[in-house]
């Protein structure tokens, strides 16, 4: 936090509550929205006067469409607080609860907007692979929240797509115009869309958090590790017989065996090298090494995998490399060798 003759009393760029980054990711930018909170503090008027005044920084909340109020713009009251103490820093927001429907603290309820079993037959084509409610096994679940409009061009304008600008922070992002005359649109509101997407987050980490916990690769991670990893994983199915990994081809994804069972072949080797169970993990190799894929894995029985892109297996696998290094194939370097002076004689 910085800004013209300021000083901070904690330190250049330092952020008294621990971290230096307050202004990253997009998380941070949604819980920070809010559009009408010029006042730090609710219950002391003396803030009323500090609130918003004299930095334009990430925390001054000053954006070009913010109101513009110009009695709370004076100078500041240093009475009661050290000088400069926190000017133009938000200590209260606010913004819509978002926790998971599940928590029983909380009483929000989507609003539900009944359909015929021809609109959700509809529904279900027109949004089938759609990641937000993949989740949500029940079609008719799925697409309860859903509201059903006609309406003529435009269909979102600049400054009035809230859904958009809310979870992406960007004001009015693009203006949807219909190529039809009649555009019939299905429309979720804000608050269950933000929702939504927070349940589909918290679902998929339910569901890959025991598995993850039992895979042997990474009982060394801390549940915090093991939560983004859950966040980065992608489910696969695949039929007994289907070849997964092909050796010879660029490798782009890492997997771990959720269900079923599957097993490695090197080329001029009808035996498998390797036999894959719940647990297990191939498709290392050409990610670490920058190789082509050194053996082919494929499919024994109907299996179940759970697929890491190559630059979240980089981001988050860098405390197991180790491990992974140290797994053995034959006739195949993993790198640790170079390394180790054992077999370096
Ligand atoms: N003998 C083996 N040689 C090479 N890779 C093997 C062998 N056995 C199993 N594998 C796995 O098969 C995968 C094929 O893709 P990768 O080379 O990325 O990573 C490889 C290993 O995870």
């Amino acid at each position: 936090m910085s800004g013209p003759g300021f000083t901070s009393p904690f330190g250049a760029n330092s952020n008294p509550f621990g971290s230096s980054r307050l202004d990253t990711g997009a998380m941070q930018r949604v819980a920070e929205e809010d559009e009408n909170d010029t006042v730090t503090s609710p219950t002391t008027p003396s803030f009323v006067q500090t609130a918003g005044y004299m930095f334009r920084g990430p925390f001054g909340g000053d954006s070009a469409s913010e109101p513009q109020h110009s009695g709370l713009r004076s100078p500041p009251v240093s009475e009661g607080y050290p000088a400069q103490y926190n000017f133009g820093r938000r200590t209260s927001v606010s913004a819509e609860s978002l926790k998971p429907v599940g928590d029983s603290y909380d009483n929000w309820a989507p609003p539900v907007h009944p359909k015929t079993s021809e609109q959700l037959g509809r529904l279900k084509q027109a949004m089938s692979g759609n990641f937000l409610f993949s989740h949500l096994n029940d079609v008719a679940k799925r697409f309860r929240f859903m509201r059903a409009f006609g309406r003529k061009k435009p269909i979102l304008t600049q400054g009035n797509s809230r859904a958009l600008s809310t979870s992406m922070s960007i004001a009015g992002a693009a203006t949807v115009i219909s190529a039809e005359p009649q555009c019939m649109l299905w429309a979720l509101d804000r608050v269950t869309f933000r929702r939504i997407l927070m349940e589909s987050t918290f679902a998929r980490r339910r569901m890959y958090e025991g598995f993850l916990e039992e895979v042997p690769l990474l009982s060394t991670l801390t549940p915090y590790e093991r939560s983004k990893i859950a966040d980065a994983l992608e489910s696969q199915k695949f039929p007994a017989g289907h070849t997964i990994i092909r050796e010879g081809d660029p490798g782009h994804s890492f997997y771990l065996l959720e269900a079923g069972e599957a097993v490695a072949y090197r080329s001029g080797n009808d035996t498998p090298v390797k036999h894959y169970k719940k647990g297990d993990f191939f498709g290392e190799l050409a990610l670490l090494n920058d190789a082509p894929r050194a053996a082919s894995v494929v499919s024994q029985t109907e299996v179940k995998v759970a697929r890491l892109g190559k630059s979240a297996f980089q981001r988050l696998l860098g405390p197991v490399e180790g491990i992974m290094r140290r797994t053995k194939y034959v006739g195949v370097k993993t790198g640790v060798e170079e390394m180790d002076p054992l077999q370096m004689s």
